[in-house]
């Protein structure tokens, strides 16, 4: 294809197993991620200049278990300036896996515009065996620059498969194929070519009434995990430290246990919001006032959202509303 008739994609890249480099091609675990900048990553795939006019732009270079809110911001920014460039058809971002999820929902809640972004990464750095990066990366620009990829919101390309970046979840740490969504994948890109299947049924990108250029700051919302003989110990810590909002990582149906519940009550009177959220493995479906009764208690639920999107959404929420009957239509329709 001439260059005038390809796509223009832009890979912006983030760091992670995808740029990581390892001491021996047997080192598919042990490794240092983010090692490699993204003009070697494109150079190491040259079969991507025949399916788009590919550039890259380092925005930062971290393991994504390191990733801050700010970071979180400043690739929103990029993305959106990008997407509002004539000269871009389509956005990839090379990701580390292990909070991939997080910044696929936030992009997905944030970024107005019908051009396909792509999240992707890898789960062995390029310098082993077997390396899945250069395969999700071509899959990535692939996706990015197919027309029928526009408006399908944010997207994720792992193992060949398509998965929305609303629903998709790092399940397991160690087999390529690590990302499934509870819901199933979209669709298949096989040899840079897309299938499709379903699609995204939540609000998102255009349809979204959250936008990344009216987002100063993401306020400070915190995570605490439940177990059998838990206490109240970490709610009250994260209240302390100034959380808005605190997601409660539950039990089963989100459930909360005897010890907790007062604490979650008195910090809800004191302004905190307090959202049920599932840790369950293969992903929650918290349902409002089983188990607990929200209505009583104006507690939140996060229905389907995974403790870690459910704090993405929270957070991008929070910059619009405090009230908790409007987080909670917000909880139901993205
Ligand atoms: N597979 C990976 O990318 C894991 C890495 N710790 C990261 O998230 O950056």
């Amino acid at each position: 294809q001439e260059a005038a008739t390809k796509p223009n994609v832009i890979i912006l890249a983030t760091g992670g197993t995808i740029a990581g480099a390892g001491a021996s091609a047997a080192n598919s675990a042990t490794y240092t991620a983010a090692k490699v900048g993204i003009d070697k990553l494109i150079a190491g795939v040259p079969e991507l200049s025949q399916l788009a006019n590919v550039r890259g732009e380092q925005v930062m270079q971290i393991a994504s278990e390191s990733i801050t809110n700010e970071n979180l911001l400043q690739l929103g920014r990029r993305v959106a300036e990008l997407a509002d460039s004539k000269d871009v058809d389509g956005i990839v971002i090379t990701h580390g896996t292990d909070t991939l999820e997080e910044t696929a929902y936030f992009l997905t809640l944030v970024e107005k515009t019908d051009k396909p972004i792509v999240v992707v990464g890898s789960m062995r750095p390029g310098t082993a065996m077997s390396a899945d990066g250069m395969l999700n990366l071509y899959n990535a620009v692939a996706v990015a620059g197919s027309k029928e990829a526009r408006g399908k919101g944010v997207l994720v390309t792992m193992n060949d498969e398509i998965q929305s970046g609303r629903d998709v979840s790092k399940m397991i740490n160690i087999k390529t194929e690590a990302f499934k969504s509870p819901w199933g994948p979209l669709g298949m890109v096989v040899e840079g070519k897309s299938y499709w299947f379903r699609l995204p049924a939540k609000r998102h990108t255009m349809d979204s009434e959250f936008d990344i250029k009216d987002i100063k700051s993401l306020p400070n919302v915190g995570i605490a995990y439940s177990y059998g003989n838990v206490d109240d110990t970490a709610y009250k810590a994260l209240a302390q430290s100034g959380a808005k909002a605190i997601i409660h990582a539950g039990t089963g149906n989100g459930s909360v246990a005897s010890s907790v519940v007062p604490t979650l009550q008195a910090l809800r009177k004191d302004g905190v919001q307090i959202i049920r959220s599932s840790h369950v493995n293969n992903g929650g479906f918290v349902l409002r006032n089983a188990e607990q009764p929200d209505d009583k208690n104006d507690w939140v639920v996060a229905h389907d959202l995974n403790p870690q999107k459910a704090r993405i959404l929270a957070m991008v929420a929070l910059t619009k509303t405090q009230d908790s009957k409007e987080l909670q239509r917000m909880f139901w329709e993205y």
